[in-house]
């Protein structure tokens, strides 16, 4: 059975021409990018070649704004613990309760281990951004606002580069969690305010555990990882040669197939919306109908949980991802979907250029018939509990939670 991916917001595949300019670099050029030689010189080559590349997609002013990272989680933590030191003074973060969980672990543990204050702002029942409350939190306390640009289960944007704009007004740094926009939607932050941003190699059909951090010229910038001077002193450790050279690879593709394929993808997504709603009654598309990541649907079909229909799609071969906080069967919808007031869990589709309209018509076929039966299901089976039903526990979702990508 062809299995019909539609996980790609959790990973993507590696593309066949990023695997091949990788292969060098893991077979005969396996020089340090750092030594002093011509042998590690082609190494750093390869390097400059790869942030060229990087910077053309995201439309930075200079290359070496660009650092690279050990993936998306790595450039959070670094964006925001750089600016809480190089602002002592300033004790306050602003960020959404939407954010993804490399964002807001961090910010929990800062609130309970060094008294930083932080601000989260809440979202409407679109996933919008409560701006007047953005407003409202902003003050010279601030150090880093950290907004991400698209979320990564609704695929809402938000409105980074006028956000940006506000946090200056008050002497905060702005960043944001890149890692699902970088790919999807044209980037030039040479016209923005935005002083940093996080972006990941998998999440664009490159390797996993690679990433960068966009520090724009002039921002003050501590290294979280200290050691020796590699990347301009602001990432110690001898750089990831061949999962960069698949980054750059990776944004080169990007670049060149951003248009014709974002137009395609979000016909496939629009497709498969507009099918789902026709064909099942009670059916929501979550997230703004206007501003949203193209290739997303995430789908709530009342009353059910989303992992009940996450297992028996997979059954059929068709993989996506469930808004549940709970990957057991439980019925607790996740931080995104309760911070917009949606009470039920819901389904996650996520496209990329290696589907096509076969893909959208499995699921066109297979999915109705799922929903009913699970709607018509004994009321005691799990995914028909309702929040309210169940005693959560903390540390159990804490335990249980594998998919926050
Ligand atoms: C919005 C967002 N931020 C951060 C991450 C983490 O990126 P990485 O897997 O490269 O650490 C992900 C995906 O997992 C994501 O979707
Ligand atoms: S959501 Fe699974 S334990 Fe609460």
């Amino acid at each position: 059975m062809k299995v019909v991916y539609l996980d790609n917001n959790a990973t993507t595949r590696i593309d066949p021409e990023v695997v091949e300019a990788m292969l060098p670099l893991l077979t005969h050029q396996f020089g340090n990018p750092s030594s002093a030689h011509g042998f590690g010189a082609l190494a750093g080559a390869a390097l400059r070649n790869a942030r060229r590349q990087l910077q053309a997609l995201i439309g930075a002013e200079f290359d070496d704004e660009i650092t690279f990272t050990s993936g998306g989680t790595e450039s959070d933590n670094a964006a925001i613990l750089s600016a809480l030191e190089v602002m002592p003074d300033r004790t306050e973060i602003v960020t959404s309760a939407v954010e993804h969980p490399a964002v807001l672990t961090l910010c929990a543990h800062l609130e309970e281990t060094r008294r930083v204050k932080v601000h989260r702002i809440p979202v409407d029942r679109h996933g919008r951004l409560d701006v007047d409350a953005y407003r409202a939190a902003l003050s010279p306390n601030v150090a880093i606002v950290s907004i991400m640009w698209a979320n990564n289960e609704t695929g809402t944007i938000f409105p980074v580069a006028k956000l940006a704009e506000l946090a200056k007004e008050v002497g905060a740094l702005f960043h944001t969690d890149a890692v699902q926009a970088v790919g999807k939607l044209p980037i030039d932050l040479k016209s923005t305010a935005i002083d940093m941003l996080s972006l990941s190699s998998h999440k664009l059909h490159g390797p996993k555990g690679v990433g960068a951090l966009f520090v724009k010229r002039g921002v003050r910038f501590h290294s979280l990882i200290k050691g020796g001077h590699q990347e301009s002193d602001r990432r110690a450790g001898t750089e990831n040669t061949p999962g960069i050279v698949g980054l750059g690879t990776a944004a080169k593709l990007a670049l060149k197939f951003m248009d014709d394929e974002t137009r395609r993808i979000k016909r496939l997504r629009d497709r498969l919306e507009n099918g789902l709603l026709q064909r099942v009654p009670n059916t929501f598309v979550n997230g703004d109908p206007l501003e949203r990541l193209p290739n997303t649907a995430n789908i709530t079909f009342e009353p059910i949980q989303g992992n009940g229909i996450l297992n028996l799609l997979d059954r059929d071969g068709i993989v996506c991802s469930s808004g549940s906080a709970c990957t057991s069967g439980c019925a607790e919808p996740s931080h995104v979907l309760r911070a917009m007031k949606i009470p039920h869990g819901a389904v996650r589709f996520s496209f990329a250029r290696d589907n096509d309209q076969e893909d959208v018509d499995r699921v066109l076929e297979v999915l109705p018939a799922i929903v009913e039966k699970l709607r018509d299901a004994p009321i005691s089976g799990p995914d028909r509990r309702s929040t309210e039903d169940l005693q959560c526990v903390p540390g159990l979702i804490a335990r249980r939670t594998g998919d926050h990508s």
